[in-house]
């Protein structure tokens, strides 16, 4: 496969750009490919090759790159303007929209990420409570602010990062793990630190350590717990809310949280974070109460529209039924090509999440930090040149599409079957 486009383009960025990259997790090994277009399911690289996209965006990219629909939305917005400054109208109708999806999201504010979203969520909460400690779970990952960076999944931990550099200690003294389904571990951490925890903040499926779901009941538990607590529920669904379902996991798991973040597929591929919940505990954000929140893009129209399209067409054509099909029928292929490969495997996710992992099924951080990452890594590559993309990452999770078509799964099981064969 030719490269020499990428390759010279990456030694560029080296100079003006740490590592190359605007992120981390993009940091390929040797180097990235640089993308020139993307239509569909499909990437074309700076070099003309041709990848199948199971990034994705990192996940909002749910009806593929370009879908008319979101596009059209799109193109009739910048006739509109794409910054006022002021409140408009999107704003209204894209609230009472997500709240008939999210109802415990009784209010909420439009921020421009996912980490924004948590970031003000978890300051929301505080202010709520009046308490400082936040209880994050270990390998969870809620964006790059100072906080939650502690034991954080992701790119974190695929560069072997679990705390940042440049975090004050007394920025993180506050912010107590536990391990991913583990109730008593939990409940623990809530009985020594009584009246003081705000919140407890968890993906409720974790994405950035691969796809880990929760065991029967867990969430369940961890509801009732915080509740006797007086502590702060929040469900990070920056990736599961509009991708497990119409009704995020919280809708899957019926397990309804005090506070909600969305972000991704929310705003159709352009940036955009949710932060809500109860209205007792929105109140308090500023100007209505103390909690102070701002941002120049806060409510932006543009993601606004893309992303409301984006919740319209998949609710409309009931786009998860097939996709969520399509998900399992791929992990039931995986499952058995492994098997019949006789590689020590497993694969793991739900609806149209999916991850490999050389090792058992993981059931938290500790177990998936187990599993063998130099095999993933090498896995990765020859997928790579069989022309998938998958997120460069053991503890990122590959997305399907409704624009991935059956025969770009059987060009990916073929891939597969070669990109495990040279593993041997
Ligand atoms: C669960 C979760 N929360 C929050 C974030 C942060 O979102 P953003 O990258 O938009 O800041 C991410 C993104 O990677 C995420 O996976
Ligand atoms: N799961 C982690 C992310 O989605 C971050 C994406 C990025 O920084 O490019």
């Amino acid at each position: 496969m030719k490269l020499d486009t990428s390759r010279a383009l990456f030694e560029e960025a080296l100079q003006v750009m740490p590592g190359g990259v605007s992120s981390p997790v993009r940091a390929a090994k040797p180097f990235p490919f640089y993308t020139k277009s993307a239509k569909g399911c499909r990437l074309t690289d700076a070099d003309g090759n041709g990848y199948i996209d199971f990034c994705m965006g990192y996940g909002p990219l749910i009806l593929g790159h370009q879908p008319a629909p979101v596009k059209d939305a799109i193109g009739k917005q910048l006739d509109e303007g794409w910054l006022y400054g002021t409140p408009c109208e999107l704003e209204v109708r894209y609230a009472r929209k997500i709240r008939n999806y999210y109802p415990g999201m009784q209010m909420m504010r439009f921020v421009s990420t996912g980490g924004e979203a948590t970031m003000s969520a978890i300051r929301a909460a505080r202010g709520y409570t009046g308490r400082d400690k936040v209880v994050k779970i270990e390998g969870g990952f809620h964006g790059a602010h100072d906080g939650v960076l502690v034991k954080a999944g992701s790119g974190a931990a695929t560069m072997g990062v679990p705390d940042s550099l440049g975090v004050p200690k007394d920025f993180t003294k506050h912010t107590l793990q536990v391990p991913f389904n583990d109730i008593r571990a939990m409940e623990a951490a809530l009985e020594s630190n009584k009246d003081q925890v705000a919140c407890v903040i968890m993906e409720p499926v974790m994405c950035n350590m691969g796809p880990i779901l929760p065991k029967e009941g867990y969430l369940r538990a961890v509801r009732n717990l915080t509740k006797e607590h007086g502590v702060v529920l929040i469900f990070d669904e920056v990736v599961t809310g509009f991708r497990v379902g119409m009704f995020g996991a919280q809708g899957y798991f019926g397990v309804e949280p005090d506070m909600t973040t969305l972000g991704k597929i929310a705003g159709g591929g352009l940036p955009i974070g949710i932060f809500g919940g109860k209205k007792e505990i929105m109140e308090k954000v500023a100007p209505q109460g103390g909690v102070y929140q701002a941002g120049t893009f806060n409510g932006n129209p543009l993601s606004l529209t893309a992303g409301m399209a984006t919740v319209d067409y998949l609710d409309k054509q009931r786009a998860h039924i097939k996709l969520n099909e399509s998900g399992e029928a791929l992990r039931q292929a995986l499952t058995e090509l492994l098997k019949r490969m006789k590689l020590d495997y497993s694969v793991s996710g739900m609806a149209s999440m999916f991850q490999v992992f050389f090792g058992p099924k993981p059931e938290n951080y500790q177990q998936a930090l187990r599993c063998n990452k130099a095999l993933y890594d090498k896995f990765w590559s020859h997928m790579l040149e069989n022309g998938v993309f998958l997120p460069p990452s053991q503890f990122e999770t590959c997305f399907l599409s409704t624009a991935h078509e059956r025969g770009d799964v059987e060009d990916t099981l073929r891939a597969f079957i070669k990109s495990c064969g040279a593993l041997k």
